[in-house]
């Protein structure tokens, strides 16, 4: 599941990090003299810059712009850059200094975008997709199988007594138990596999190449673990889960998690535990 798993790394990078990034600095400086004046090779300064901005910030990356910026101006002035004004030399490295700043500018932005598109598409709770990215995601699936004829399954699993474990034990335990609930089964899944919230206690899989039969096995494999990891805590909770597998034939992502939902509801509304079973061929 790893295109589909959000790490959070808030673990700071060692500070060994800071003397390779000089060290690598002072080695361009060092190929750049020795490739002499004719040789462009400023763009390399920008390696130090820009690893140091990435594991450090913005700030941290502006002193090495400094370092880069000075590193590249003593080579010119050691390979005897002779220019037709004094103040040109000058004038080129408050230029390179100005690209290294926009690019360490720049960065810290794009990273932000994507950490806010990763967060939009992520489950606060549980750190797994959320309904939105899992229609995105099921809609390329279903793309997929309909033009290269896979099938693939989707199982909509709804917790049964979750609100009573809240309302005795409180939201905390609740919250525990969705973690709990979506470790153990994420380590059921093939890394190809994608589990989403679809919101309060309600969860899918989506299972790539995976047809009616495979699926029947996985899927009970995948309640008895779920069930196992309740009762190991405790936590009088079951599970209703409606299991749609797709053959061929044209249907929205939409129409399919409806049906698979339906599926669902016929075994919530009748002993609830247990797993009701569809198939879509057209
Ligand atoms: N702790 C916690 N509770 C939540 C969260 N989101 C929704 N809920 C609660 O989940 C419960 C879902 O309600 P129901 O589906 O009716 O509860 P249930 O007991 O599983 O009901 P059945 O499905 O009929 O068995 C509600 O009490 C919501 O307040 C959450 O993020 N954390």
């Amino acid at each position: 599941m790893s295109n589909w798993r959000f790490i959070q790394n808030d673990n700071k990078p060692p500070i060994i990090w800071l003397i390779i990034s000089f060290l690598i600095n002072i080695g361009i400086g060092i190929i750049d003299f020795k490739l002499g004046r004719e040789f462009s090779f400023s763009i390399f300064y920008l390696i130090p810059i820009i690893l140091v901005t990435l594991a450090f910030g913005r700030q941290v990356g502006l002193v090495f712009c400094v370092f880069a910026t000075g590193t590249w101006f003593t080579v010119d002035q050691l390979n005897n850059a002779s220019y037709s004004h004094p103040m040109i030399g000058y004038w080129n490295a408050i230029m390179r200094f100005g690209f290294f700043v926009m690019i360490t500018w720049l960065l810290p932005v794009l990273q932000e975008l994507e950490r806010e598109k990763q967060i939009s598409r992520m489950d606060y709770l549980t750190g797994i997709a959320n309904r939105r990215y899992f229609f995105e995601l099921l809609q390329a699936e279903l793309n997929r199988s309909r033009r290269y004829k896979h099938v693939f399954t989707i199982a909509y699993i709804d917790l049964d007594g979750f609100k009573w474990v809240n309302d005795q034990y409180g939201h905390l335990i609740g919250d525990r138990l969705l973690c709990a609930f979506v470790s153990r089964a994420k380590n059921m899944l093939r890394n190809t596999d994608l589990m989403a919230r679809l919101g309060g206690d309600e969860f899918i899989l989506l299972l790539p190449e995976m047809g009616q039969d495979a699926a029947k096995f996985t899927v009970e494999k995948i309640q008895a673990g779920l069930l196992n990891e309740m009762r190991k805590n405790k936590w009088p909770v079951t599970f209703s889960i409606g299991v749609l597998s797709y053959q061929s034939g044209e249907i929205s992502a939409d129409e399919l998690v409806k049906r698979a939902d339906k599926l669902m509801y016929t075994v919530k509304n009748n002993s609830k535990n247990a797993i009701a079973y569809g198939v879509f061929d057209q």
